[in-house]
């Protein structure tokens, strides 16, 4: 298993911000994190270990590759949120136009239900908050 480099072990043990600062030593986990640091202008950077909590370039990079999926993948959520939250839109329009209520208990019952079923307890609560962020919407 790599250690983290020894410049950068140091300068993370002495907290010493400007030997921090230096691409010198670092790693390329690192160093993309410096450079992701001058784009967006940001202050005196964290270490590896600060940003991720890992020990080891290993760790570390597993860590950061695996941030990336779960970006992607709650940017895939959102998106299906959004979309969930457009189609509750038009039903509820179609039942309010028709005469009838916007809520529909029984069915908001059905949908706590599958998410319990599928995840528990924390489903429950889940599937609430996308009802919340479904219903009144039209
Ligand atoms: O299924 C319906 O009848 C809907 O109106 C959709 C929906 C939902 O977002 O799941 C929203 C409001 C209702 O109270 C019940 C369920």
């Amino acid at each position: 298993m790599t250690k983290m480099t020894e410049t950068a072990e140091k300068a993370e043990m002495l907290e010493m911000p400007e030997a921090a600062e230096t691409t010198v030593g670092r790693s390329a986990a690192d160093r993309s994190a410096v450079r992701q640091d001058a784009v967006r202008g940001a202050g005196p950077r964290k270490t590896v270990a600060e940003v991720t909590g890992a020990r080891t370039e290993e760790a570390a990079g597993l860590i950061a590759g695996a941030r990336e999926r779960i970006d992607a993948l709650d940017d895939r959520i959102i998106g299906l949120v959004q979309e969930r939250m457009a189609v509750s839109a038009v039903i509820q329009e179609a039942r309010i136009t028709s005469g009838g209520r916007r809520v529909n208990l029984a069915r908001e019952m059905e949908v706590l239900e599958h998410f319990r079923a599928a995840l528990g307890k924390p489903g429950t609560t889940l599937a609430m908050t996308l009802l919340e962020l479904s219903r009144g919407r039209v």
